[in-house]
């Protein structure tokens, strides 16, 4: 028997129980199973044997025919559970036919085929209608005649009284079968359609599931758009908030520049008005003077008696006839003897002729600076009007040119030093410049600046520059305008182009003496060559560093100083007090050294002859020497009417107060 099969695979823990489960999966309909094994074969088996057999046919689906044979041999029928009678009818003539195998109708054969071909619920649709397509024709048209017609073909000799209704019962049969074909595809499409129909419900639940994940992103994304655009809406108000303060910026920075250029305008005028007070102030001193000289002649020469003035012998015999091993140097203006003059170490200055000046003006301008006193001033003792000479206290440590020079194989001076210099050569600018009327100086250079035995410096040639005015020594002028050793370098440009000397030119001079203390640097081009290192942050490769090694930060600062001190604009200049109060908090460790070297050392002239004490309040006595009061009165007193320090006899027991000398003495109590 030629049948076409596919293999049905299903796993269960027996076969009859996966026979069963494939009979009512696939709703199989006719089943042939063996009733038991072929060795228990006898004519006279008629029931079922095998425990697999007994079992199916117990538990199989009753819609299902099952034939269970043996050997070939049809042994028991189950017949549809719910006409069993019919079904019992037709199939065993199939069955017991088949044993010739070549007799069994070709329909019947494909048929069961058919039937038993896996048809699984699950099958697509596709696969359902082809099925249906196949099985359309075969059952209802062709193969309900051929049925017919096979079977009268199988059974031409079956001829007896029973034939038509046997006929008709298999008509009916197959006409039921067709029936339950029909039934079963519509139930199998009706399946198809159900799984169909679930395979698309849970499409579109997926679909649906997909968009409201879309929605619910897409939400988002509205969210985050309506936040961006709050971050633009807040971005726009402030741009627009800045634009509006640019705007009042902008408007403010104008009207500062117009405040700015009025500003600038009242200080042209002020210093213009300045300018010509000064002028006046000048010419009120002027007139002051002759006033004095003319009106109070008596008092003019007795004043003059109070400051020693020296004879023409006394200069001679004081520096060995002016021999040259007892001159110190030579500068613009004469030159500069040592000597000994009342028992006292001197500085003898000659100067040139008086020109336009009377002696008598000449004297005052000497005695008006003799009271001119500081610590750290060169103190002028007298003068020789005969010679017309200056006699000053002789400082035996040189100068500052030298210093700087190491002349003499002098070491070079510690940067601690140089502070204190520049420090006590401001403070006597300062005191020069708050003196009433101001005094400028205008010749402050490293050759004025001199050295006493305690190392403190001085500030000399004070009043020189009125003294010999520069317009009446045209040998001078040049000298300045084209001098060979640069020392014009010190001196105020505004001066240099303008001719007027003010206490800003002392300012430029400071300003470049402090460049020259930093960096012992050539003079010609020091404050480009300082501006650029601080600009370039290279200032320490331009200190110098036989100094010692400089703290970096307040000689930069000092540096700073020192260029606004050389500003080329006067009103751009600093005050000294600034200056002096800068320096002071810089180097506080070197002006602890400058406090130490003073409590060291008390000014010589700051100490009573008599009572050998720093004085209170000093007198100034016939002699021209100045005592404390207490002191000198009480030598008077006593009936001496000589002078303690001469012994020469005093012309007069008058006594002045010499307050230069006591503000002098009370600064230098204010510093220790
Ligand atoms: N009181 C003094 N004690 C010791 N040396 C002094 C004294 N006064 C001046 N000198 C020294 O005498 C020299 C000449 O000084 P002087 O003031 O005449 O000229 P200068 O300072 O070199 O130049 P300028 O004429 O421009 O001032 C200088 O070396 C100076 O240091």
């Amino acid at each position: 028997m030629q049948v076409q099969a596919n293999e049905v695979w299903i796993e269960m823990q027996k076969v009859e129980e996966g026979i069963v489960e494939l009979i009512a999966r696939h709703n199989i309909r006719w089943l042939v199973m063996g009733a038991a094994a072929d060795e228990y074969y006898s004519e006279r088996l008629a029931e079922i044997k095998s425990r697999k057999a007994f079992f199916v046919c117990n538990k199989a689906a009753s819609c299902c025919h099952i034939w269970f044979v043996c050997k070939g041999h049809l042994i028991y029928t189950r017949g549809d559970r719910e006409d069993e009678s019919e079904i019992e009818i037709a199939p065993p003539l199939l069955l017991t036919s088949s044993a010739s195998g070549a007799d069994q109708p070709e329909h019947l054969k494909s048929e069961s085929t058919h039937w038993l071909r896996n048809l699984d619920a699950e099958e697509d649709t596709s696969e359902l209608e082809e099925i249906s397509r196949r099985l359309t024709p075969l059952l209802i048209d062709e193969e309900d005649k051929a049925a017919c017609e096979s079977y009268h073909l199988v059974e031409p000799n079956i001829v007896d009284t029973n034939k038509n209704s046997k006929e008709k019962g298999y008509e009916e049969t197959v006409k039921r079968w067709k029936e339950e074909d029909n039934a079963m595809e519509a139930k199998c499409k009706a399946k198809a359609f159900e799984s169909l129909c679930t395979k698309e419900m849970s499409q579109r639940k997926e679909m649906e599931e997909a968009l409201a994940r879309v929605r619910q992103e897409i939400d988002g994304m509205k969210d985050e758009r309506n936040g961006f655009k709050g971050q633009l809406q807040m971005a726009q108000d402030n741009k627009l908030a800045l634009e509006s303060q640019l705007g009042d910026s902008q408007c403010m920075v104008e009207q500062l520049e117009e405040k700015l250029l009025s500003a600038v305008e009242l200080l042209i005028t002020f210093k213009d008005r300045r300018d010509k007070l000064q002028i006046e102030h000048r010419d009120a001193i002027t007139k002051v003077k002759w006033l004095r000289t003319s009106i109070k002649g008596e008092a003019a020469s007795f004043c003059r008696a109070e400051f020693p003035v020296f004879s023409f012998m006394e200069i001679n015999e004081a520096t060995h006839n002016f021999d040259p091993s007892w001159k110190i140097g030579e500068g613009r203006y004469g030159s500069v003897y040592k000597g000994i003059l009342r028992h006292m170490h001197v500085a003898i200055k000659m100067l040139p002729s008086y020109g336009s000046k009377t002696q008598l003006d000449f004297q005052d301008e000497v005695e008006v600076l003799s009271r001119v006193r500081h610590p750290n001033l060169v103190t002028l003792i007298g003068n020789c009007p005969e010679y017309r000479s200056l006699v000053y206290e002789y400082l035996r440590n040189g100068c500052l040119e030298d210093r700087l020079a190491c002349k003499g194989n002098t070491p070079p001076l510690p940067w601690k030093v140089r502070t204190c210099i520049a420090t006590e050569i401001c403070s006597a600018l300062i005191f020069l410049h708050s003196n009433i009327p101001c005094l400028v100086h205008g010749n402050v250079k490293p050759s004025n600046i001199l050295f006493d035995a305690n190392f403190v410096s001085k500030l000399g040639d004070l009043g020189i520059v009125s003294l010999i005015p520069q317009n009446e020594n045209p040998a001078n002028f040049a000298r300045i305008h084209n001098d060979p050793n640069g020392t014009d370098v010190y001196l105020d440009p505004e001066y240099l182009e303008t001719g007027n000397l003010t206490p800003e030119s002392d300012v430029y001079s400071f300003g470049i003496i402090l460049l020259q203390l930093l960096t012992a640097r050539p003079l010609l081009g020091i404050v480009k060559d300082v501006k650029t290192a601080l600009e370039n942050d290279k200032i320490d490769a331009l200190l110098d560093i036989s100094a010692g090694d400089w703290p970096l930060e307040q000689a930069k600062e000092l540096a700073y100083l020192a260029l606004r001190c050389c500003e080329k604009n006067r009103l751009n200049r600093p005050d000294l007090w600034v200056v002096h109060e800068a320096m002071g908090a810089s180097f506080a460790a070197s002006a602890s050294c400058l406090i130490s070297k003073k409590l060291i050392r008390t000014p010589s002239h700051f100490v009573c002859p008599i009572f050998q004490e720093v004085m209170k309040d000093p007198h100034i006595a016939a002699d021209g020497f100045t005592y404390e009061e207490e002191a000198i009165r009480g030598w008077l007193k006593g009936g001496h009417n000589t002078s303690p320090m001469t012994n020469l006899k005093l012309e007069h027991c008058n006594l002045v107060p010499n307050y230069a000398l006591q503000y002098a003495i009370q600064q230098w109590q204010l510093e220790l």
